[in-house]
């Protein structure tokens, strides 16, 4: 990976290749230069979006790509988990086909991690695989869901059920559109970014520690560097591994209880604070097995609390949980694929974890 101009962009590579660039920005007057390599003038535009969104930056982004492009339509469906499904998706092919859109087309996805994953999703598969770039509004999706290409929805509430790996050819962060992001959100975003700092950068974990004020606070200076540190560590995983093989599974960290806890509260705990707390849950069973202290499991506790990462997860029965991860895809034969830390900036995969250690980290949880 390769810093150009000032931090301003980060190229994804794969093999060598550059495959699309990252392009960090504070407002959207840069768009339409940042989108010129794409053609327009010979390509018709979706942009699909969601109710919240829509009222919002609609207006400015069709504004800006209208004059440029050969037609462009939009897409609208109403926000929220509960609508990352196949029915979606069909209303997205729908408008598609209604206006014509062949194979040089082209989708916009403007939103959070829920309008990223089914638009990516819409483009990996109509006419099997049309070009698609990302615009995240969500600091969750500007850290995490906008990059590295995995797409799809959800299917009967299991996460990610029926997906594709399908890269964008842009990602487009404007830093300034998490200004309107509601102060739930932008903390469940917290629980990737905390999440990235766990995994792999002891360092950057201790800054976000160092400037949890300035972060609460959204200071311009401080979220510009702390969505550049966290795309550096995600673009990093993904262009080493795109298709997770390997290495790109530790991003899963916080994701084997967190899904199966976001499912069984049904989507009304966000996924970042799902996350948060299987990151939690995960640190508790790397201590039971020695891998990190107690001092190191309260010090994350406390981090994820500053962040209201916390959710009581007393109310849940352990033994569904368990028996929901069972069912999730992480399961490989009778074995959990489970990522665990033997440090704090060090993570590694795991199958041995056994459902009596999930049991009791839920048990234990406060
Ligand atoms: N593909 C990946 O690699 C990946 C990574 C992480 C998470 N995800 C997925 O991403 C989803 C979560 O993403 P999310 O947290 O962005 O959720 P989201 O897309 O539901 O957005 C969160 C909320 O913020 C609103 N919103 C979005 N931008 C706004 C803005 N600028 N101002 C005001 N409101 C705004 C939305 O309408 C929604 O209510 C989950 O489905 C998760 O599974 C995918
Ligand atoms: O990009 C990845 O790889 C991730 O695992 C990032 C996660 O934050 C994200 O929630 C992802 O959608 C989870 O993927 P899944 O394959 O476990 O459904
Ligand atoms: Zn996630």
């Amino acid at each position: 990976m390769e810093n150009v101009k000032e931090n301003h962009k980060i190229d994804i590579k794969t093999d060598g290749k550059k495959i699309y660039e990252i392009h960090l920005e504070d407002s959207f007057e840069n768009l339409m230069d940042s989108m010129e390599f794409l053609d327009l003038p010979g390509r018709k535009v979706c942009i699909v979006t969601e109710s919240n969104v829509a009222p919002i930056y609609l207006q400015e982004i069709y504004k800006r790509i209208s004059p440029k492009a050969a037609k462009v339509v939009t897409f609208s469906f109403t926000a929220g988990e509960a609508n990352k499904q196949l029915a979606t998706i069909e209303k997205i092919y729908e408008q598609l086909i209604r206006n014509h859109f062949d194979r040089k087309d082209l989708l916009v996805a403007l939103g959070g991690g829920v309008v990223g994953d089914m638009t990516g999703f819409a483009a990996a598969t109509y006419l099997r695989g049309i070009d698609f770039i990302q615009i995240p509004t969500t600091l969750l999706a500007q850290v995490d869901s906008s990059i590295g290409g995995k797409t799809g929805v959800d299917f009967l509430q299991y996460k990610n059920m029926v997906g594709a790996f399908h890269q964008p050819k842009l990602v487009y962060i404007n830093t300034a559109a998490l200004k309107s992001l509601p102060e739930r959100e932008y903390f469940s975003g917290m629980g990737e970014v905390i999440k990235h700092g766990l995994i792999k950068d002891s360092g950057y974990y201790q800054w976000i520690k160092d400037h949890k004020k300035e972060i609460k606070d959204r200071d311009e200076q401080i979220l510009r560097e702390m969505i550049y540190r966290s795309c550096l560590i995600k673009g990093g995983v993904v262009e080493r591994d795109p298709k997770e093989q390997g290495e790109r599974a530790l991003l899963n960290f916080g994701h084997t209880l967190g899904h199966a806890i976001e499912k069984l509260k049904e989507f009304q705990w966000l996924h970042g604070e799902c996350v948060g707390v299987g990151c939690q849950l995960a640190a508790m069973i790397s201590a039971g097995r020695g891998e990190i202290s107690q001092d190191d499991v309260k010090d994350i506790k406390d981090t994820f609390k500053e962040f209201d990462l916390w959710k009581p997860v007393g109310e849940i029965d352990p033994e569904e949980v368990v028996q929901t991860t069972k069912s999730d895809k992480k399961m490989e034969g009778n074995h959990v694929k489970f990522i665990l830390l033997h440090q704090i900036g060090e993570a590694f995969i795991d199958r041995s974890v056994t459902e009596e250690e999930m049991r009791h980290a839920l048990e234990q949880w406060n």
